[in-house]
């Protein structure tokens, strides 16, 4: 997988939507992949999350900042182990600044939350949007291990149109303006694509949001 014939490039995917390929380097990834290490254990760990009808999502999933479950957010895991959720570190709010300033321009807000997703080889994540913000900044997406196939939608609707991206390690994604509401989700995790050097099994993604809630 690390051969590659044409280097892959920058691309608009949507208006406000942006993949930045390797935007992190090999150090930067094995850094981060440490820090998730850190925060998959309990209290307040890496969990199943349950969804109101019943079924289980196939990522498994842990919140730094504000706890969200389905479908809201809290300061405690209401629907897990109880336990405050882990702090959302100032160097990590920097990074985020960062993936917007380099992407979209100049961050408006303070990234506050981040929800680290754990997918193995059989893990998907449905076609969704991020709503349950008070904030419409840029959400910011950093992928470590696996590739997968991420699909970026339409702001109306689950269906077409929408364009399949594929995100490595190391690559990074950001969706603001009128890409801000626009349905995404990940259909699939190709097996055993991980750079060897990193040493993680499976797919971890970090999103970064902006709660726009008050009083921390
Ligand atoms: O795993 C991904 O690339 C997407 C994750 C996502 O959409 C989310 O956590 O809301
Ligand atoms: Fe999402």
């Amino acid at each position: 997988m690390d051969a590659e014939l044409f280097r892959r490039s920058r691309t608009e995917i949507a208006p406000g939507a942006v993949h930045v390929p390797d935007w992190l380097d090999a150090d930067q990834q094995r850094r981060l992949l440490e820090a998730c290490r850190d925060w998959a254990r309990p209290p307040a760990g890496l969990r199943t999350v349950r969804t109101p009808g019943g079924g289980t999502m196939t990522s498994r999933q842990v919140c730094l900042g504000w706890h969200w479950y389905p479908y809201g957010y809290a300061h405690t895991v209401v629907d897990g182990d109880g336990a405050p959720v882990k702090p959302f570190p100032e160097w990590l709010g920097e990074l985020g600044g960062r993936a917007v300033r380099d992407t979209l321009g100049e961050p408006e807000a303070v990234y506050d939350i981040a929800l680290i997703n754990f997918y193995d080889a059989d893990a998907r994540m449905g076609m969704h949007r991020d709503s349950d913000e008070k904030s419409d900044a840029p959400v910011v997406s950093l992928s470590l291990g696996d590739t997968c196939v991420f699909r970026f939608g339409n702001t109306e609707s689950r269906t077409r149109p929408y364009t399949d991206v594929e995100l490595r390690s190391g690559d990074l994604f950001v969706f603001g303006g009128a890409s801000r509401p626009a349905y995404h989700g990940v259909p699939r995790v190709h097996a055993g694509t991980a750079p060897s050097a990193l040493g993680l099994t499976g797919r971890l993604n970090i999103t970064l949001r902006v709660s726009g809630f008050e009083g921390g």
